[in-house]
Order: structure tokens, then C-alpha cells, then sequence
């Protein structure tokens, strides 16, 4: 199994490639990229713990050589953001980034299940779609937003709100990944009931925990740890979807057949080829089909924005 990470040397990529290392079934190889010069050192630092997965790292201008053969591809190549900015901010300098990236893994990498965090997620998934269209390689069910952080995040609140233990919380999070497109479905947590005001408040601290971060960082970037957990999470649900194991479940942001928006974050069971079912995210409450009625608008118009950008 090849895992490539692009945008290596960065906040997200450096703590997914130490993840990834320590954790990628064995006989794995890791191959990063970033344009940073740096990045092949990161890949000699990794390259130096003691497990049976292989690391190189390349830098420059062409991702080409990372891509060569890789099975899964996770995008973190970007700018972050600053406090004061919003997600939509990043799209001017992260819509070239991501649709470059992407022109590569078309020509390169065409089966490559591909994860993308850059932000606006909600934007740079519908120009990555876009882009492998155009070379006639789009296979929807090889394509992720990556909405784990929404995912963990939640498990992490909740927990601490009620004193349960972390590991057995479970929460779907549906929409997008900015604001009001985030929407945790609380009712559906087992065991534990929340009032209103809870429900309100929890939604509220889930859709800006982003910002939370920005803000504690003070300039210093935005969520990159517990991101890069977020993704390692993730990636390695694809890898064990890719090679045979059983009902691996994860939220993530596909173009699904969704009644709601052409990309819509729900659970999908993952497989072989990617997404091998799109699964219903089940009942909500009043409040919750209030909150992704009032998102749509904003959904359609952040996938609308990524379609133009590539036509
Ligand atoms: N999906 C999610 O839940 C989350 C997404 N993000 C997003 O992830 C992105 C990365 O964040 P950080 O790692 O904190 O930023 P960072 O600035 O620490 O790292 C970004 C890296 O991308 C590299 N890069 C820039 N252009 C590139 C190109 N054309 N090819 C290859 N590499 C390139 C930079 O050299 C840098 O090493 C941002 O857009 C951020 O908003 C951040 C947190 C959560
Ligand atoms: O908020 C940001 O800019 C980074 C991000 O997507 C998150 O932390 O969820």
C-alpha cells in the first residue's frame, strides 16, 4: 500500500506523516511531497523510526515522482488561515494549489483514492472533481472531503459535556466542513440526551472549533494536530477498506448521489474501489433538519464556486 501525503512539510502534513509511520500496516511505503525544500529531510527524520513502512520525500515543483504508483493520495498542500479570516478566505491562493495538485494525480495516479484538506473543503473537493473530469478519469467514489476533524472534534465535546468515556461516543456529522454547513447529529448520540440549550451550544462550539483554534494560535496557523489526527483517521480507514476489511465506516464529504447538494458529508462504508455504499445518516431531529435546510444555499453556492473555477 502507497500512501502519498502532499503538503508534507507543513502544520497538518508533518504530524500525518509521523502518524502515518508509526501506523500504516506493515510494508507500507510513504511518500511525501511539499514544495518546501525541507521536505526530503522530514522524510530522512521519519525514515529513522524503528517500523516496517518506507518513507521518501520530494520537493519542487512537480509532485510527479510522489504520485508514481500510489494508492491513496492526502492533500494538505495550502495556506491556512489567520484569526479574523474565514475558510472562503483560503479559496484565491488554495483553488490553483488543489486544482495543480490534482492535474498531476489525473495523469499520474488516476485509481488513487484521493482525500483532500485544503480549505474551503467545501470548495476545493467540487474543483478536484472537476479537474479529473476533464481528463476523463473522475470516479466519484475515489474522491473525499475530509470531515474527520467535524468528527473527532465531537466525540471529544460530548464526552467531556457528560462525562462518558470518549471512546464510546459515536456521532455522524453531516454537510459540509465551514460554519453552519458543519452539522453534528446529536440526537443520534446513544445513551445520553441533551437539553435545547445543550444541543444549540454544542452545535454552535462544533461549527467553530476551527476558529477556536485560529484564535488560540494567535497568527500561528490553524488546526494542525488534532487535524492531523483527523486524517490519519481517516487515511487509514481507506487503507483497510482497500484491502478487504469489513465494514469500515467513516463520515466524509462525497459526491453521493445526495438529494441535498452534489457533495454532501454523511457516513459512507468504504471498500476496494473507495466508497462502496453511501449510507443513510438516519433520523434527525426538528432542529437538525431546521439547521441542514438553512446550509443548503451556502453548500451549493461554496460547490458552485469550485465548478466555475475549473470551467
Ligand atoms: N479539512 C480540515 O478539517 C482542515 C483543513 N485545514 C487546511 O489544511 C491546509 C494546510 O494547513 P497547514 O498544514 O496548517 O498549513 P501549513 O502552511 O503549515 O502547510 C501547508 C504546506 O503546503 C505546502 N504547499 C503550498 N503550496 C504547495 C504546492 N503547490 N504543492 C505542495 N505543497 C504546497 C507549503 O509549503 C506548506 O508546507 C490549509 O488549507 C488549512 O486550512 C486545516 C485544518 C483542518
Ligand atoms: O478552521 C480552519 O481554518 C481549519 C479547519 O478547517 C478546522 O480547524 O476545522
Amino acid at each position: 500500500m502507497k500512501v502519498a501525503v502532499l503538503g508534507a512539510a507543513g502544520g497538518i502534513g508533518q504530524a500525518l506523516a509521523l502518524l502515518l509511520k508509526t501506523q500504516l500496516p506493515a510494508g507500507s511505503k510513504l511518500s511525501l511531497y511539499d514544495i518546501a525544500p525541507v521536505t526530503p529531510g522530514v522524510a530522512v527524520d521519519l525514515s529513522h523510526i524503528p517500523t516496517d513502512v518506507e518513507v521518501k520525500g520530494f520537493a519542487g515543483q512537480d509532485p510527479t515522482d510522489a504520485l508514481v504508483g500510489a494508492d491513496v493520495v492526502l492533500m494538505s498542500a495550502g495556506v491556512a488561515r489567520k484569526p479574523g479570516m474565514d475558510r472562503s478566505d483560503l479559496f484565491n491562493i488554495n483553488a490553483g494549489i488543489v486544482r495543480n495538485l490534482m492535474e498531476k494525480v489525473a495523469v499520474t495516479c488516476p485509481k488513487a483514492l484521493v482525500g483532500i484538506i485544503t480549505n474551503p473543503v467545501n470548495t476545493t473537493v467540487a474543483i478536484a472533481a472537476e479537474v479529473l473530469k476533464n481528463a476523463g478519469v473522475y470516479d466519484k467514489n475515489r474522491l473525499f472531503g475530509i470531515t474527520t476533524l467535524d468528527v473527532i472534534r465531537s466525540e471529544t465535546f460530548i464526552a467531556e459535556l457528560k462525562g462518558l468515556k470518549v471512546a464510546d461516543v459515536k456521532v455522524n456529522v453531516i454537510g459540509g466542513h465551514s460554519g453552519v454547513t458543519i452539522l453534528p447529529l446529536l440526537s443520534q448520540v446513544e445513551g445520553v440526551t441533551f437539553t435545547d440549550e445543550e444541543v444549540a451550544a454544542m452545535t454552535t462550539r462544533i461549527q467553530n472549533a476551527g476558529t477556536e483554534v485560529v484564535e488560540a494560535k494567535a497568527g500561528g496557523g490553524s488546526a494542525t494536530l488534532s487535524m492531523g489526527q483527523a486524517a490519519c483517521r481517516f487515511g487509514l480507514s481507506l487503507v483497510r477498506g482497500l484491502q478487504g476489511e469489513a465494514n469500515v465506516v467513516e463520515c466524509a464529504y462525497v459526491d453521493g448521489g445526495s438529494e441535498h447538494a452534489t457533495f454532501f458529508a454523511q457516513p459512507v462504508l468504504l471498500g476496494k474501489n473507495g466508497v462502496e455504499k453511501v449510507l443513510p445518516y438516519g433520523e434527525i431531529s426538528a432542529f437538525e433538519a431546521n439547521a441542514r435546510d438553512a446550509m443548503l444555499d451556502t453548500l451549493k453556492a461554496d460547490i458552485k464556486l469550485g465548478v466555475e473555477f475549473v470551467k
